[in-house]
């Protein structure tokens, strides 16, 4: 493609593209100097760690024929046969690039932001897609679902120039639609910008990232871009109008101009009217569009209806059928790791995997959880090393307030001290609590204390935060860790 092309294809409207002193046919693009090859294009980004123009001249070296860059980057000087293009925001310009580059998108794509319930709404849209027969994938921290290409879990949000070749693989096999999750790392950072969005679903907005958002409002404010930036004024906004942010959402869309649909027990077109537990899950009684429906979602907790409320939401706003959507409903599993049952111990007690690795997911699914624990409710977790540190008193909080037995163990220290983090945790218990216990030989001995501590069928294990990884970080090194296996070597595996 030649960079006039690609410039036209992914500049604003409004502006006119500037003359180029060359017009080299480009072979492809990046923002990582590493990944340059011979006729490439080499977006120069300052980044949260560092600055993308110390690697220009790298880039260079390994064949890059064009440099974008922000205004007042200074770059190294140039051979003059490389043309230097300038944006004000060159991480959306190589968004666009990205997305005009690859060409191919799939025709309908919904995007779902929210602190939780993103993986979980994408992969049940996927699944009610599907079952209206049409090709369908779902982008996220699952990696890639589709009925041709699946990819490794990476970023939630994957860089643009990674998910613009996906989309462009996805669209040549036929997949007309696809839902994608959309961080607020991703939002802000541009990922999302060159995506042709037919819908957008919030689901919440709780405690999470406050490391990387200066504040709650601006880590809205990321969220929000989705609404009025990213969504076409033809789109639909399906918003959760449980979210005590679902009135300002609700205005920055309508002031966007796009159409604005509302789920859960005070939505407007998709309103939860009852919610009965059921011996295969719930039964939901909603009323749709004005219409009185029944879904037998087999699944449990309060939060899972919610998901799928807004799963069903952006279906129908992508033109499927409201009954077979429904029905479609009925089918749909769990999506992985979270609020899985991986294996019942010998006693009977049941053993679930959940990836509640905030304070508001934590009380979630051990609320959720606390009607089937007739005896003792015992939870295994830790948190994040090099993550946000403010989330973690108040997650030793919330364990000993909610289960019976806490084991406060080490989820992915990173390259913080194992130890540090656990003290952290500890920190958030109230003095008067004894209820937990500090395991300090890593997280598989705190899953098999928490097995060992499993007296009746009546108990539950749950063991939260890492729902379907598979490794474990250390000091930088990953080592094969996966919660569900390691319960199963201490209990019956249940499919
Ligand atoms: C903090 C953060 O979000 N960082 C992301 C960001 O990196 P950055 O631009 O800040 O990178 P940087 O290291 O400062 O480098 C600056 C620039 O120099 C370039 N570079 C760097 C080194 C080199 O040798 N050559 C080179 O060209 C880099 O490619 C980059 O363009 O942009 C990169 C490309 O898109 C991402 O890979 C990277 O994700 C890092 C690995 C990460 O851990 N991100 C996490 C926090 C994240 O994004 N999580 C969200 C949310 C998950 C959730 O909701 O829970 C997600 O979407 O996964
Ligand atoms: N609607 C919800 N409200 C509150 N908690 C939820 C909701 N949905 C899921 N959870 C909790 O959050 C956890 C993560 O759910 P899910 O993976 O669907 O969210 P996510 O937004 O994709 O998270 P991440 O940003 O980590 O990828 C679940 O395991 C569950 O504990
Ligand atoms: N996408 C999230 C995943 C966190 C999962 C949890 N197990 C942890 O390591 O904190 C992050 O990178 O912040
Ligand atoms: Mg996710």
């Amino acid at each position: 493609m030649l960079l006039s092309d690609l410039m036209r294809e992914s500049a604003n409207a409004a502006t006119t593209p500037p003359a180029l002193p060359r017009d080299p046919a480009l072979s492809g693009l990046t923002l990582d100097s590493r990944k340059v090859g011979p006729g490439f294009l080499f977006a120069a980004l300052v980044g949260n760690r560092q600055d993308g123009t110390a690697f220009v001249a790298e880039a260079v070296k390994r064949g890059a024929v064009a440099i974008l860059a922000a205004p007042d980057a200074s770059l190294p000087p140039l051979d003059p046969s490389i043309v230097v293009v300038r944006d004000a925001n060159p991480r959306r310009r190589v968004a666009l690039m990205a997305a005009a580059f690859a060409g191919a998108q799939p025709a309908t794509i919904a995007a779902v932001t929210g602190t939780n319930g993103k993986s979980s709404t994408v992969h049940f849209v996927r699944h009610i897609w599907a079952n209206l027969g049409f090709k369908a994938a779902s982008v996220g921290t699952l990696g890639i679902f589709s009925p041709g290409l699946t990819r490794e879990a990476g970023l939630t949000t994957p860089d643009p120039v990674q998910l613009h070749e996906d989309l462009a693989i996805l669209a040549r096999q036929g997949v007309t639609h696809l839902a994608i999750e959309a961080s607020s790392h991703g939002l802000d950072q541009h990922r999302l910008d060159g995506l042709r969005l037919s819908a957008a679903c919030f689901t919440n907005l709780t405690h999470e990232h406050l490391d990387y958002h200066a504040s709650m409002e601006t880590y809205f404010a990321a969220k929000a871009r989705l609404f009025d930036s990213l969504l076409p004024e033809s789109g639909t906004a399906v918003i959760n109008a449980d979210s005590d942010r679902a009135q300002a959402l609700m205005a920055i869309a309508a002031r966007h101009g796009v159409r604005c649909w509302t789920y859960g027990a005070k939505g407007r077109e998709f309103r939860l009217l009852k919610d009965q537990a059921t011996s295969a899950g719930q039964h939901l009684a909603v009323e749709i569009l004005g219409e009185l429906h029944g879904i037998e979602l087999p699944l449990v907790g309060g939060f899972q209806a919610s998901n799928a409320l807004g799963a069903l939401a952006l279906a129908v706003a992508t033109g499927g059928d409201v009954d077979r959507s429904v029905e479609a409903l009925g089918s749909v599993t769990g999506a992985p790791g979270r609020l899985q049952l991986v294996a019942r111990h010998r006693t009977g007690a049941n053993v679930y995997v959940d990836y509640a690795h905030k304070p508001e997911a934590l009380e979630t699914v051990l609320s959720t959880l606390r009607p089937f624990a007739r005896g003792r409710l015992v939870v295994v977790f830790g948190c994040g090393g090099d993550r946000d540190r403010a989330k973690r008193p108040v997650m030793g909080e919330i364990a000993t307030r909610l289960a019976d037995l806490t084991l406060v163990t080490d989820d992915n220290p990173r390259s913080e001290e194992p130890e540090e983090i656990r003290a952290e945790i500890v920190r958030g218990i109230p003095a008067d609590r004894r209820n937990w216990i500090e395991v300090r030989d890593g997280r598989h001995a705190a899953i098999e204390r928490g097995m060992a501590s499993l007296r009746s069928k009546d108990d539950l294990l749950l063991i939260a935060g890492k729902g379907h990884e598979t490794g474990q970080t250390i000091k930088g090194v990953t080592h094969h860790f996966d919660d569900a296996e390691v319960a199963r070597e201490f209990a019956e595996a249940v499919s």
